[in-house]
């Protein structure tokens, strides 16, 4: 959990390489149906591009399908739920260990969207100023180019923050009675990030763990 531009993303590429999850990233999962032209694809892009969430029942369907391909692997979902009824539905289906919730101000955030970089495929996000692509323009992996997101824009990042604290913030007080959130706060990932690598390895010795 983490408002737009909190690095949720960025967290949870760290998560992946250092314990055994398989991450689902419910903006990267529609960026690539909107890429391939799908049909749900076509009809979420303006919802996207204007900064509203997506349907609750489309986003439930979609993550929890994907849930089930998974199967038995633990997994880490980035971006979903962000509804109380998205999380009701998750809870329908699956209990969840733990909620990772990254409280970064808003102010940070504005700053941080307008210069992030992304590669659609993989959903590897860079910035400017935090951690710049080796060669400008284009991914450290593949080498194929970057692009800014068209919901990406100040005016959008004001619509989305807006969205996060009428629909996503309640679903912090949903896991927080179910005691099951914790809070990471700060401006920068990299001082956020060992806090949140200690939780883990307290929380999930049981996962197969890359990175001693
Ligand atoms: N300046 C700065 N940028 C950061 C930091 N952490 C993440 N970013 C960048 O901020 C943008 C948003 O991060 P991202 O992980 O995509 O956030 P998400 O929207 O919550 O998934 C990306 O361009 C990141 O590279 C940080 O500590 N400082
Ligand atoms: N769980 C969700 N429910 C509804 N819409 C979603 C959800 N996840 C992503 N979206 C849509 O995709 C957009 C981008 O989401 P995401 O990639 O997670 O970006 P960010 O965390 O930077 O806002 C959201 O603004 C919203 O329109």
């Amino acid at each position: 959990m983490g408002p737009p531009g909190s690095g949720k993303g960025t967290v949870s590429a760290r998560i992946t390489k250092s314990f055994g999850l398989k991450h689902l990233s419910s903006g990267d999962i529609l960026r690539a149906n909107i890429n391939a032209k799908t049909e749900l694809g076509l009809l979420m892009k303006s919802c996207i591009d204007q900064g509203q969430l997506v349907p609750d029942d489309v986003m439930s369907r979609l993550i929890l399908s994907d849930l089930r391909a998974i199967g038995q692997s633990s997994w880490l979902l980035d971006g979903f739920p962000r509804t109380v009824s998205q999380a009701e539905a998750l809870d329908d289906a699956y209990s969840v260990d733990t909620v990772i919730n990254l409280n970064v101000p808003f102010q940070t955030i504005k700053q941080r969207l307008t210069s992030r970089w992304t590669h659609l495929p993989s959903g590897r996000v860079y910035n400017i100023d935090f951690n710049p692509p080796k060669v400008p323009g284009f991914d450290d992996v593949t080498g194929e180019p970057l692009v800014q997101r068209d919901d990406d824009t100040p005016e959008t990042v004001t619509r989305r923050l807006k969205a996060y604290e009428t629909q996503t913030e309640p679903v912090l007080e949903y896991y927080r009675s179910k005691g099951v959130l914790v809070t990471f706060s700060g401006t920068e990932t990299n001082k956020i990030w060992p806090h949140v690598e200690t939780f883990l390895h307290s929380k999930l010795p049981y996962v197969n763990q890359n990175v001693a």
